[in-house]
């Protein structure tokens, strides 16, 4: 089944039109990965989805309903979650009130479900619970942003260059947990500025360049055409 159906989208801030005719299907369950140069509108992709962009024309299709032009929270409560790419933490709280935050509106009884769920995945979280998140390394912030998005229990999750910065060792870690959140059932959409760690873990991949999808289909189908990663990405291979 396609959780997510975008149709001849066209959207941008105001004047800015930044996306020209992009069309994309995430099947349920998989990890979908968008990939392309600087300014591609990669990130306004995701806010388009999101409610954070100005949708000119086209259709956002979220389990059978279109979204598009719905407001942030309205998106939330439909099932999408986002982690975008400067991560709404607060630094000054501690691990337990931001995922506290990041639940508000839940009932208690529920909240706790909740975090133990979201604690199972992040075991590293459970020894931090208590730390202001101020002091978590780049790595374990990362892994907080993710952790926020999941205490709304979203079926699609939107990750916006979640290894970006990150060290090789935190990057593989990182891209673990999202395997894992797939495997848990949870849709992946994820904007990556590195290619070939998205093409690693990726079922299916859109390569975005000025605003128009350029190359839509499996990782080795893409990893086959050299004229278009040279091109685009600026790599001989991968
Ligand atoms: N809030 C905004 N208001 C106006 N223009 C914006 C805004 N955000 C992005 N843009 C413009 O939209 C275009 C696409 O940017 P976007 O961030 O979506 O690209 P990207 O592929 O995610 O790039 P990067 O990898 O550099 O983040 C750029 O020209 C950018 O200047």
């Amino acid at each position: 089944m396609v959780l997510l159906q975008i149709r001849n989208l066209y959207s941008g801030y105001g004047k800015i039109r930044v996306l020209f005719n992009v069309n994309i299907d995430v099947s349920e369950g998989s990890i979908t990965a968008i990939i392309g140069p600087n300014g591609a509108g990669k990130t306004t992709l995701l806010n388009s989805i999101y409610g954070l962009a100005d949708i000119y024309s086209g259709e956002i299709i979220f389990n059978g309903s279109n979204i598009a032009g719905l407001k942030p929270h309205q998106i939330s409560l439909l099932g999408i979650g986002y982690v975008p790419q400067v991560n709404n933490i607060f630094s000054s709280l501690s691990v337990y009130e931001n995922l506290r935050l990041a639940a508000v509106g839940l009932p208690k009884s529920q909240f706790l479900k909740r975090v133990d769920d979201v604690l199972e995945t992040f075991p590293k979280l459970k020894e931090l619970i208590n730390r202001k998140a101020g002091t978590l390394s780049g790595g374990e912030r990362r892994m907080l942003a993710i952790a926020l998005a999941l205490m709304k229990n979203p079926k699609l999750l939107l990750l916006d260059e979640v290894t970006t910065d990150l060290a090789p060792i935190m990057v593989k870690r990182v891209l673990e947990k999202v395997v894992e959140l797939r495997k848990k059932g949870i849709t992946i959409l994820i904007v990556e500025q590195y290619a070939h760690r998205a093409l690693e873990i990726a079922d299916r991949v859109y390569l975005l360049a000025s605003g128009e999808i350029r190359f839509a289909g499996e990782p080795k189908e893409l990893l086959q055409k050299k004229e278009l990663l040279e091109l685009y990405l600026g790599i001989q291979s991968l």
